[in-house]
């Protein structure tokens, strides 16, 4: 594993110093530990990793294989929360061990489920420098296939949902320009259910200006009187880029890499962080990441936007994860001219007048490829550079950016500026404002026109066609009809996603759903929304928060080219001519209803309960003991949630109690938790796989039941790769445990 093109450029460049050049080297050669995240809710995290420290890590510690001692999984050291573990083993161990083999079977299993998440360790560091909290309004620029923006849900959703009030006011936008990968990012993220979320598939670089609608007031004042920007709190830019820190998992790099790819990325590279720049809100954080060792896709960036964006600042961050080992930015790099990394050049005149005249034309590189000559003075060293051989990962980039002056400062000095323009007026010239001032154009209330890009301003443009006024997306939206999201003349009739209709609360529908679910007054009807052509209740609801209803309803759903939005929550079933429709909560929506469902009309149930519709597919109410066994039997058919509280048996221990739907049929009940779920929270708390699907699975195998009661995947099998993973469907599977009518 070598190649001389990236050892003499990466020479050149510097990034590591000569007496570590070693062990940088030996470090890219080693296959990459595996590494993974606890994710989910909380209370889920904190289980898992206390069944980890507690059973796995002494199931696997002085383990010795072929007179070898394997290490047990370890935490991540800076990862917070002790929520990251890493662990060391061969391919062979993990299929031959026993022990690593029950271990890999259970990270398999709640990898399946969304409760452990596979990711590279240096991935999961951007969204740690993002500090993002529950009201933020947060944009992943370019998020496919999710593994941080799974980090952004979490930290949006840090207070979980149990109660109406924790459910976030803020939003994420998961955005990416490849519709694929978008599918795909729509099915990561479903396992975070979040009426917070939404996706979108453009272009980062002219994304265009979304607008919110005017809101009143906050009960005291008038907040806004004219529909404004939406501005972001946060953005993550983890833009395409070579991805040579990745060597050690993708092995193919060391034969293709060369150095004019990260030559040609710089360009896309730089304006998705100006665009972030313009979209950000007053007191805003943008992190700018790469995978990529290459100083003209990072600090060549960085220094780029910094100096076109004079009121940006990088954030001094080192004392931020004290544990994590890293290098500072570079202040000198020398880009490569061709593909024989020819770095001789030290800057971009030198090279132009190196050049025939009639040649200079025809040049690719640009100016910002070189190092500025006010390097030294943007504290590049800011920024972050993880190499490999520092703490056994992958080579990774990371800047964070703040506005230098606060905003409204900037803006004040601006107005004052042009107040006191009379150079005679006493304002020593110090104090004048030293920056573009067009680059301040996006305050809140007035729309972006500073990016010049058509579709930009059509979407700008959009917003004052009388067919989009006309099109009520400023109504009050919460009273009489259904209310169509915005749509405008200009509606982008390439995009074949279906639209977003929110219902009246008083739709026929949805009262009788919300009645027959016995869902309190505060449920917000008003957010419920479907996904069909004509925008009748014919099947599921989604959820949304009021914030992203807000902006579904101000903007062309079309022409911000929106895939996803809130999460699926509740499912209608048609039923026999003469009765009514069923309503039943989704397993995945169980999480944001359960706020709005009174305690009463939870059934309380115990571990044998649990442990008997795990075994059995509809178990007869009648074979349950007392007390469920009569609390289920006065119960009508339909959907039911039970609470089983947390105890602790001969057997093992449920920690925290768990709440899950149920489906009654006439005589029967069954458990609505997809097939995947069951056998992970078998595996959980009874250490195998008891439920039916694993018992016909060995069975239909030929397999003698091994003690893990599954059969054993190879590492490469799970499904959370970084890589590719399959896309299925639209990422919200109904088939969350089946009703037997
Ligand atoms: C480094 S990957 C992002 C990885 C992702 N943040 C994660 O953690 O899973 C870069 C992504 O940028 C997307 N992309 C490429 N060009 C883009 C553009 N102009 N606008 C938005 N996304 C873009 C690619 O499709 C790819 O999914």
């Amino acid at each position: 594993m070598d190649n001389e093109r990236f050892r003499a450029y990466y020479k050149a460049q510097k990034i590591i110093p000569d007496d570590e050049w070693g062990s940088f080297m030996d470090a890219l050669r080693r296959p990459l530990p595996t590494t993974f995240r606890l994710t989910g809710s909380r209370e889920i995290a904190h289980t898992l990793g206390v069944t980890i420290q507690k059973i796995y890590v002494p199931l696997l510690d002085n383990l010795v294989f072929e007179g070898e001692t394997i290490p047990p999984p370890t935490r991540i050291p800076w990862y917070p929360d002790e929520l990251a573990w890493q662990f060391n083993v061969s391919k062979k161990v993990l299929r031959k061990s026993p022990e690593f083999k029950k271990f890999h079977s259970f990270l398999v299993h709640e990898t399946e489920v969304g409760n452990i998440s596979r990711q590279e360790a240096v991935s999961m560091l951007p969204p740690l420098f993002m500090d993002v909290q529950p009201h933020h309004k947060v944009i992943d620029m370019c998020a496919a296939p999710g593994s941080k923006t799974a980090q952004l849900l979490e930290a949006l959703h840090a207070n979980d949902t149990a109660t109406s009030t924790s459910i976030p006011s803020g939003l994420l936008i998961a955005n990416d320009t490849d519709s694929r990968r978008s599918h795909l990012l729509i099915h990561q993220s479903a396992r975070l259910p979040s009426p917070a979320f939404m996706v979108t598939n453009l272009d980062a670089s002219i994304y265009p200006v979304l607008k919110l609608p005017a809101s009143h007031n906050d009960n005291r004042r008038v907040v806004k009187k004219t529909p404004s920007q939406l501005l972001f709190d946060r953005i993550l830019c983890d833009v395409p880029c070579s991805g040579d820190g990745t060597l050690r998992k993708n092995l193919g790099i060391w034969k293709r890499w060369q150095p004019m790819d990260g030559n040609g990325l710089h360009g896309l590279q730089g304006r998705i962080l100006q665009r972030a720049m313009r979209m950000l809100a007053t007191d805003g954080r943008i992190v700018y990441s790469t995978c990529s060792l290459n100083p003209v896709e990072n600090e060549a960036v960085v220094a780029a936007a910094l100096n076109l964006n004079p009121e940006f600042e990088l954030v001094d961050v080192s004392e931020q994860l004290p544990q994590l080992i890293r290098r500072p930015g570079l202040t000198t790099w020398s880009p490569t001219v061709d593909r024989a990394v020819n770095t001789s050049f030290n800057s971009y005149d030198a090279y132009i007048q190196s050049l025939p005249e009639d040649k200079r034309s025809d040049v690719k590189l640009m100016e910002t490829h070189w190092p500025p000559g006010n390097a030294e003075t943007l504290h590049l060293e800011r920024c972050m550079r993880i190499y490999p051989h520092l703490q056994d990962t992958g080579g990774f980039f990371v800047a964070v950016f703040e506005r230098k002056i606060k905003y409204r400062t900037v803006l004040y000095i601006r107005k004052r500026t042009a107040e006191d323009a009379d150079p005679s007026n006493g304002i020593p010239e110090a104090k004048k404002l030293k920056v573009d001032t067009d680059t301040l154009m996006e305050e809140p209330g007035h729309e972006c026109t500073a990016t010049p890009n058509v579709d930009t301003v059509m979407m700008d443009a959009d917003a004052s066609t009388p067919e989009d006024k006309g099109k009520s997306t400023e109504r009050s939206p919460d009273v009489g009809s259904t209310v169509v999201c915005g749509q405008s003349a200009l509606a982008d009739p390439s995009f074949k996603e279906m639209p977003f209709t929110f219902l009246a609360p008083d739709d026929s529908a949805l009262l009788a759903c919300v009645k027959q679910l016995n869902l309190t007054t505060s449920f917000p009807s008003s957010n419920v929304l479907v996904r069909n052509p004509a925008g009748e209740p014919v099947r599921s609801f989604y959820l949304t928060n009021s914030l992203v209803k807000s902006v579904i309803q101000a903007n062309d759903y079309t022409r911000m080219r929106l895939m996803a939005s809130g999460t699926k929550v509740i499912t209608k079933q048609e039923a026999a001519r003469g009765m009514d429709a069923q309503f039943r909560v989704l397993g995945e929506g169980l999480p944001v209803v359960l706020p709005y469902i009174t305690s009463d009309v939870i059934m309380c149930a115990d571990f044998g309960t649990l442990k008997a519709l795990l075994q059995n597919y509809y178990p007869l109410c009648a074979s349950f003991g007392e007390p469920f066994r009569s609390e289920i039997e006065a119960r009508g058919p339909g959907s039911h949630i039970v609470r089983f509280l947390a105890e602790t048996s001969m057997d093992t221990t449920l920690s925290r109690d768990l709440v899950l739907p149920l489906w009654k049929s006439n005589v029967s009940i069954s458990l609505m938790i997809d097939k995947k779920a069951k056998s992970a929270l078998s595996l959980r708390l009874f250490g195998e796989d008891l439920t039916v699907a694993a018992r016909e699975q060995s069975k239909k195998k030929g397999l003698a039941v091994l003690s893990t009661g599954v059969e054993v995947l190879a590492v490469g099998e799970t499904r959370d790769s970084e890589d590719d993973r399959e896309a299925e469907n639209d990422g919200h599977s109904d088939d969350d445990g089946e009703v037997q009518e």
